[in-house]
């Protein structure tokens, strides 16, 4: 498979140190912020673009898959909901996946913080802790609102990130999103749930980054033979059985 990368730094170093040893793999050419219009303007179809970089580097990223139709694996986070859209939309042009995480423990804390809101919801208090090292540029991390989004899916709670001042007491349907930065923790998280004289706390630590790249690098093989459209990490990890 030939790849593209958008994306030099931590994880795309790491990607490429994984393409290394994969026989099958070979990366064309990658990008970053110098030589980023090339990508858009006269880069080559590829059987699939990997992004890992920054949201200003969307506009390119999409022109060059509209222009070309290749898959895109997309695991930048920090995207304002308008270009959340415009990611969704290229699905009309290529398949297109996007996921704040690709590491397969975060997929499956997803679905037990899903549950679990489900049942403790009305009773306890939900609050999410993330960490990460001290050169992240975004926060809350994608992964903290990925896991907000599975544990009020309807967009019934109000969201407070961190807590200052003199009137800052919880009320009800309340949910904390709350960002540590420091040294080179790869990715923490955690969803906890308080609830009168009891509470559970649900967590995901990745020791490396390596198991995002890894993930991302599963993802494209499974992704490429896919119709255009935009798909979520689980419906390439977990597809619905096929109904008769
Ligand atoms: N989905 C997942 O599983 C994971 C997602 N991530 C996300 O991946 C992204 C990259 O993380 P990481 O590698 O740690 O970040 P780095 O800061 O180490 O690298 C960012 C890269 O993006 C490039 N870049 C930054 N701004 C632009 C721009 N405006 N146009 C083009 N390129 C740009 C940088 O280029 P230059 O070198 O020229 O500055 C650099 O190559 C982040 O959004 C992070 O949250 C990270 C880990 C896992
Ligand atoms: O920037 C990072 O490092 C990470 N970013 C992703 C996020 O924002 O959730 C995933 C992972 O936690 C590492």
């Amino acid at each position: 498979m030939n790849l593209l990368l958008v994306g030099t730094g931590r994880m795309g170093t790491m990607l490429r140190t994984l393409v290394e040893q994969e026989e099958d793999l070979t990366i064309l050419a990658a990008f970053h912020r110098t030589n980023l219009s090339d990508l858009e303007r006269t880069a080559p179809p590829a059987d699939v673009i990997v992004d890992f970089s920054a949201p200003d580097s969307l506009c390119a990223v999409a022109g060059y898959v509209r222009r070309t139709g290749t898959p895109l694996v997309s695991g930048t986070t920090g995207y304002l909901p308008q270009q959340m859209d415009l990611l969704r939309q290229l699905g009309n042009y290529a398949p297109v996946l996007h996921s704040a995480n690709f590491s397969i423990g975060i997929a499956v804390l997803r679905r037990l913080a899903a549950q679990a809101a489900e049942v403790l919801g009305d009773a306890f208090d939900i609050e999410i802790v993330e960490t990460h090292h001290n050169q992240k540029a975004d926060a809350p991390s994608g992964t903290a609102k990925l896991l907000l989004e599975a544990v009020d899916p309807g967009h019934t709670y109000s969201t407070v990130y961190g807590r200052e001042g003199r009137s800052a007491r919880r009320f009800p349907r309340e949910i904390g999103v709350h960002a540590l930065r420091g040294g080179t923790v790869a990715g923490a998280h955690t969803v906890s749930f308080f609830g009168p004289q009891e509470e559970l706390h649900l967590s995901h630590r990745a020791d490396n980054r390596s198991i995002f790249a890894a993930g991302a690098l599963r993802a494209a093989r499974l992704l490429v033979s896919r119709e255009p459209g935009f798909y979520a990490l689980e419906d390439l990890l977990f597809p619905t059985p096929h109904q008769p």
